[in-house]
């Protein structure tokens, strides 16, 4: 605290809490400090009492820590943003981890917002200043997984011609992400379960380890659980990287959260594109009525695809129905029908053949990525892709 009074000293008391009231120190101060009509040097006053300070007047009290209030409900961290109680406490719960060092291992179906938490425990972490490394196990060339991960020396397999570093190493200081963790392949999994224990790396081709600091961060849309019950991942691996869990529901789960959302992505497309930057009452009643199996993602393309498609600042149920605009049969009745740009007409068609190809895939092969990928002959990590672009890759 200052005081604007020129027979203050600069450092002119110390004032110290104690529990039978507040200590008041002089700090050597030109003018002295007075209570009750003395002088003090050092002295313990009751709470509430008036001090004489040069040509000042002050009472001295204490404010109760405002940490015992319960602290209003926020409805966002960094960029996650719902009202839904479930989120309002999973975002105070956040709060609370992300200046930990604790593993946090991240359960939700896709699209909900894994990676958005991810990165938002990583910045609000001491380690913020340090790098956020994203690794997706899912996507991992099983050739080259142990070098992506850990690293390489030079000439330690055909192809290294540079020695390269792996993610922790690149991570240290600050965060790994290891996204889609259920997928990785169980020969990795005692080498990462290593790492996490010992906090050192080893290249593959060398001998001696290095030294790395991160904190690790998981996440998967599989149930892990299930996964070491039935032998796929180790149990021991899954207690060190779930030091503790966080659950995001499914959106059809928290649909208090939806206007919120809505409001959020209009807010935050371009400022200067013209689209809409509103909805009806209408067109959030059925959305809130919709399933989105993609989650938060599919919310948010089907907002910014109505807000540059619909005629005018409001979007309205009929802006919702673009994507099945061309699908629908031809009016007879005289009306006018709005005509689509083309190339986005075009998109939609894919979009929709896509989708309704993929659902087909998916439901003849069970799930199975490989019988997939090999049924319709295309690359597994390009089906994978176009799964989780339609919000599919969680189809059971
Ligand atoms: N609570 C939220 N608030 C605002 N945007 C969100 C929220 N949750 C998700 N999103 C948005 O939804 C999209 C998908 O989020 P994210 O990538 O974090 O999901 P994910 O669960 O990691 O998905 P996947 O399992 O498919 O990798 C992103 O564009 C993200 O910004």
């Amino acid at each position: 605290m200052s005081l604007d009074d020129a027979c203050v000293s600069e450092l002119h008391v110390e004032l110290v809490v104690h529990d039978e009231g507040i200590e008041v120190r002089d700090l050597d101060s030109h003018n002295g400090i007075y209570h009750a009509g003395s002088r003090i040097l050092r002295a313990v006053v009751p709470r509430g009492a008036s001090l004489h300070l040069g040509e000042s007047t002050i009472c001295v009290d204490v404010v109760e820590a405002s940490s015992t209030a319960p602290r209003p409900p926020r409805d966002s961290f960094h960029a996650l943003h719902g009202k839904s109680e479930v989120m309002r406490e999973l975002f105070s719960h956040l709060e609370r981890l992300a200046p930990t060092e604790l593993s946090v291992f991240i359960e939700g179906p896709t699209g909900s917002g894994k990676e958005l938490i991810a990165r938002a425990l990583h910045d609000e972490s001491p380690r913020a200043k340090g790098e956020f490394v994203v690794l997706d196990c899912a996507a991992l060339p099983p050739a080259l997984a142990e070098s992506v991960l850990f690293g390489h020396a030079k000439g330690a397999f055909t192809g290294a011609s540079e020695a390269r570093i792996g993610v922790f190493e690149r991570a240290h200081g600050g965060t790994v992400f290891l996204d889609e963790i259920g997928d990785l392949p169980l020969d990795l999994q005692p080498k990462l379960l290593r790492v996490l224990e010992q906090r050192e790396v080893t290249r593959v081709g060398e001998q001696q380890s290095r030294p790395v600091s991160v904190r690790i961060l998981s996440a998967t849309w599989r149930n892990l659980r299930r996964m070491v019950n039935q032998g796929f991942f180790r149990g021991d691996l899954y207690f060190r990287l779930a030091q503790t869990c966080v659950v995001l529901p499914s959106l059809a789960h928290r649909r208090d959260d939806i206007e919120l959302l809505v409001s959020e992505f209009l807010r935050c497309l371009p400022p200067e594109a013209a689209c809409a930057r509103a909805i009806s009452g209408e067109a959030l009643d059925e959305l809130r009525a919709r399933d989105f199996p993609g989650n938060v993602r599919e919310l948010k393309n089907v907002i910014e695809r109505a807000a540059y498609m619909c005629n005018g600042a409001l979007i309205r149920p009929q802006d919702l129905a673009f994507d099945r605009l061309l699908a629908r049969a031809p009016r007879n009745d005289g009306a006018e029908t709005e005509i689509p740009d083309f190339k986005e007409a075009k998109r939609t068609a894919v979009d929709d053949f896509e989708r309704s190809y993929l659902q087909r895939l998916i439901a003849k092969t069970n799930g199975n990525i490989a019988m997939a990928a090999g049924l319709a002959a295309i690359e597994r990590h390009h089906l994978r892709s176009l799964l989780k672009r339609h919000g599919l890759h969680n189809p059971k």
